[in-house]
C-alpha cells in the first residue's frame, strides 16, 4: 500500500515537473510567452518545414543575381513567419539588442534604449511619429508610453500586424499606437506626413538601403528628424579574413539579410536621399556595455529551449519545422556573439538625421 502511494507521489510530481517544464516554463531571461504558445500562429503548421526550406533556398543562388532584390521583402516575411513566436517566447516584444548597463534589468536596459530614440528626434505630445519596420511593437509602446506622441508603425509581416495591435490594445496604448502592414520601400502614406521617424534593426533587411532612407525622407515634414540603430560591420572587420568573413555570412543567413553594410555606407546613403547629417556614433562602443552578454544566457538554457521545442514538436503543439528553426537560431546567436567578441559587427550604429527645412538647403 505504502509503495502505491510512494508511486502515486512520485508519478504525480514528474508530471507536475513536466508541465512546468513544456507549459509554463520561459526562458530565464524574460517572461514574454509561455512555452505552449510556440504554435506558429503566422503559418499553418504543415507550411512551416516549407517556409524553412524556402527560406534557405534564398542563400542558394549567387548575391548578384538579377531580381534577387525584388524577392527580398518576400524572403523577410517568409523568415518573420518562422522566427516571430520563438523571438517573442525567447526574447521579448522587442526584437533588437542593447548595450548592458550596470545595475539594470534587460528590460530596463531595452526600454532606455528605445525612448532614446524618441528623445533623439524630439517626439511629444501632437506629433505623429512613423516606426519603420516595428515588429510586434514593444518600441512603439514604450515611445508612445514615454512621449505621448502619436506612434505609427509599419512591418511587411501580417502576422506580426495581428500580434502588435493585441499587445497594443492589452497595454492600453491603440489610442497612441497604429501598425499598418507594408513594405518600408513603397510606404502607402502621403508625402510629408509625419514630424519624425525611427528605425530600430529593421533597415537591415533592405536590399539597398538609399531605396527605404528615400521612402523615410519622403513621408517626414521639412525640418523632421529620423534616427536609425542599423546593423553594420564596423572597421575591425577585415574582408581577407577567412573567420571575420565566416561570422558575418552566418550573422546574415541566420537574420534574413540581404548583405550587411559597412559602417561608411550608413552616413553615404543617408546623404545620397537628401538627409543632412546631425550626428553618427556607434552605442555598441565603450562605455557601453556588451550588447551580446544577453545572448550568453549559457549552453543550458540554449538546450532547455531545445528540449521544450523539441518536446511541443513531438507531441503535435509545435510545428516539427519549428525544431530546425530553433536549431538556426542558436547557431545565429553563436555567431552574433563571435561578431560582438571580435568587434567586427555592431547593431547599433546610431545615425540622426534631419531632412532640410527649406527646398533651397536641399539643392546641392
Ligand atoms: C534585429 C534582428 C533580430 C535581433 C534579435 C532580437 C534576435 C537575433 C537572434 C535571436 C535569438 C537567438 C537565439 C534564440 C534562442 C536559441 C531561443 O531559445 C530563444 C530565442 C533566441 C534567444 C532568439 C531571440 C531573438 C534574437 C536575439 C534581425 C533579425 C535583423
Ligand atoms: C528585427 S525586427 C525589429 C522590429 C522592431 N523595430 C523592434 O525593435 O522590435 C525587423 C522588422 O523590420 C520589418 N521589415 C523588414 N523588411 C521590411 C520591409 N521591406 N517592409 C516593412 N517592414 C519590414 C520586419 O517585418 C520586422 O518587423
Amino acid at each position: 500500500m505504502e509503495s502505491l502511494a510512494l508511486l502515486f507521489t512520485g508519478g504525480a510530481l514528474l508530471a507536475a515537473a513536466l508541465y512546468w517544464f513544456v507549459c509554463i516554463l520561459g526562458p530565464a531571461e524574460q517572461k514574454g510567452k509561455r512555452a505552449a504558445d510556440l504554435s506558429a500562429g503566422s503559418i499553418s503548421a504543415e507550411k512551416v518545414q516549407d517556409n524553412y526550406n524556402q527560406y534557405w533556398s534564398f542563400f542558394r543562388r549567387p548575391k548578384e543575381t538579377v531580381g534577387v532584390a525584388d524577392k527580398v521583402p518576400d524572403f523577410v516575411d517568409t523568415f518573420y513567419n518562422l522566427v516571430t513566436d520563438i523571438y517573442e517566447w525567447g526574447w521579448g516584444q522587442s526584437f533588437h539588442f542593447s548595450p548592458s548597463l550596470r545595475g539594470k534589468s534587460h528590460a530596463e536596459a531595452t526600454c532606455l534604449h528605445e525612448v532614446a530614440a524618441a528623445d533623439l528626434i524630439g517626439a511629444k505630445p501632437g506629433h505623429s511619429v512613423l516606426d519603420v519596420g516595428c515588429g510586434v511593437g514593444g518600441p512603439m509602446r514604450a515611445i508612445a508610453a514615454h512621449s505621448r506622441a502619436k506612434v505609427v508603425g509599419i512591418t511587411i509581416n501580417d502576422y506580426q500586424v495581428k500580434r502588435a495591435r493585441d499587445h497594443n490594445r492589452k497595454a492600453g496604448l491603440d489610442a497612441l499606437c497604429e501598425v499598418v502592414q507594408g513594405n518600408f520601400l513603397e510606404m502607402p502614406f502621403p508625402d510629408g506626413a509625419y514630424d519624425g521617424a525611427y528605425s530600430i534593426e529593421a533597415t537591415c533587411h533592405a536590399p539597398r538601403l538609399e531605396e527605404v532612407y528615400g521612402e523615410i525622407f519622403r513621408v517626414l515634414k521639412p525640418g523632421a528628424l529620423y534616427v536609425s540603430y542599423e546593423w553594420v560591420t564596423t572597421e575591425k572587420f577585415a574582408a581577407n579574413d577567412a573567420e571575420h568573413v565566416e561570422i558575418i555570412e552566418g550573422i546574415e543567413r541566420g537574420d534574413a539579410l540581404p548583405g550587411l553594410r559597412s559602417v561608411g555606407d550608413i552616413g553615404a546613403a543617408a546623404r545620397a536621399v537628401g538627409f543632412e547629417i546631425v550626428a553618427e556614433r556607434d552605442l555598441a562602443a565603450p562605455p557601453a556595455g556588451p550588447w551580446w552578454s544577453r545572448l550568453k544566457f549559457g549552453r543550458i538554457a540554449y538546450w532547455r529551449n531545445h528540449i521544450v521545442v523539441s518536446v511541443l514538436a513531438a507531441v503535435g503543439v509545435a510545428p516539427k519545422g519549428t525544431v530546425d528553426v530553433h536549431e538556426m537560431l542558436c547557431k545565429t546567436a553563436e555567431y552574433l556573439t563571435k561578431g560582438g567578441e571580435k568587434g567586427i559587427f555592431s547593431p547599433m550604429h546610431m545615425i540622426l538625421c534631419r531632412k532640410p527645412a527649406t527646398e533651397k538647403e536641399t539643392a546641392p
